[in-house]
């Protein structure tokens, strides 16, 4: 497996790297960043991964949430991958909108054509970026994180509901709770995966939930003044599916904040904390 380096910078004394690579997964070359802390030096560190929103590629996280200074701190990677395929030849929406298709990929694996073929998102986050990274970096992929915003606060829960073993924490910032039952979801379900909605309720947190997903430390944030939030985002399905199952997430609604950077770096820091005690108990109690 070849990385080519695009771009490194020195960062809270560790590294921030940008790297290119052919997904196989996917069908076509794909852009991920990486953030190595300076204890990375020193070994393999435990891993966080990162995934974003609709419109973003791997550089929105990276130059806007401010993670790196608590990576540092914490001694944890972050990796951020981009939010579709991309490249010659992969189909966008028919009409360019910008919910669907390039950077909107959903972290699912289609199964109807034409975007089937590369748009694996799933595969390519549970298994090609993993192994790709445990080989090439010095990060500890079986001590892992996952987080997101939105759309990605939507495959971040997803990804971790469905591979409990492989992740010691799940967080999110404004996350898309329920794909089956809002606009976007709808629209990207629908086409990805075709219109049998027993076959979304695997790429859907509530519906995950309901069915007896196991038990993993999980936080979500939820701006109050976010536009997104009645129609899309509706976090509200999500505190009472947990209520009715007794699946325990700390679900925090935040006063007068936005969907924007601004809300998620107002609070990265409190969520890598987060995922930093999860790692940190489950090493104590190996
Ligand atoms: N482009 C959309 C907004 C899309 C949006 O808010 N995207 C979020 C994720 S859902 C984001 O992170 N955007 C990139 C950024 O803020 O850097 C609009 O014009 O309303």
């Amino acid at each position: 497996m070849t990385v080519e380096t695009i771009a490194s910078h020195r960062c809270f004394e560790g590294e921030q790297l940008r790297l290119k690579h052919r997904a196989d997964s996917l069908d076509c070359d794909m852009h991920f960043s990486l953030y190595l802390p300076p204890a990375a030096r020193g070994g393999d560190v435990p891993l966080l991964y990162w995934l974003s929103g609709l419109t973003c590629s791997d550089e929105n996280f990276v130059q806007k949430a401010g993670a790196q200074r608590y990576a540092a701190e914490h001694g944890v990677a972050i990796v951020a991958p981009d939010t579709s395929p991309r490249g010659e030849g992969v189909p966008d929406d028919p009409e360019g909108a910008w919910d669907f298709g390039l950077g909107a990929g959903f972290y699912v694996n289609a199964t109807e054509a034409p975007w089937d073929r590369h748009y694996r998102m799933y595969d390519y986050l549970t298994e090609e970026l993993p192994a790709l990274l445990a080989e090439q970096f010095p990060v500890d992929t079986s001590r892992a994180a996952i987080f997101g915003h939105s759309m990605g606060g939507h495959g971040a829960l997803v990804i971790a509901l469905r591979n409990p073993a492989r992740f010691q924490s799940v967080s999110a910032f404004a996350p898309i709770v329920a794909p089956s039952q809002c606009p976007w979801g709808e629209k990207a379900l629908g086409n990805y995966l075709g219109p049998d909605r027993e076959n979304w309720k695997n790429y859907d947190t509530c519906a995950l939930i309901e069915a007896g997903a196991l038990q993993l430390p999980m936080l979500v944030d939820q701006g109050e003044a976010d536009n997104f939030l009645e129609e899309q985002l509706k976090t509200a399905l999500l505190e009472q599916v947990c209520s009715r199952t007794g699946y325990e997430a700390t679900i925090r609604r935040q006063p007068g904040y936005d969907h924007s950077y601004f809300f998620i770096s107002s609070f990265i820091g409190s969520h890598i904390a987060f995922h930093a005690r999860a790692l940190e108990q489950s090493l104590a109690e190996d």
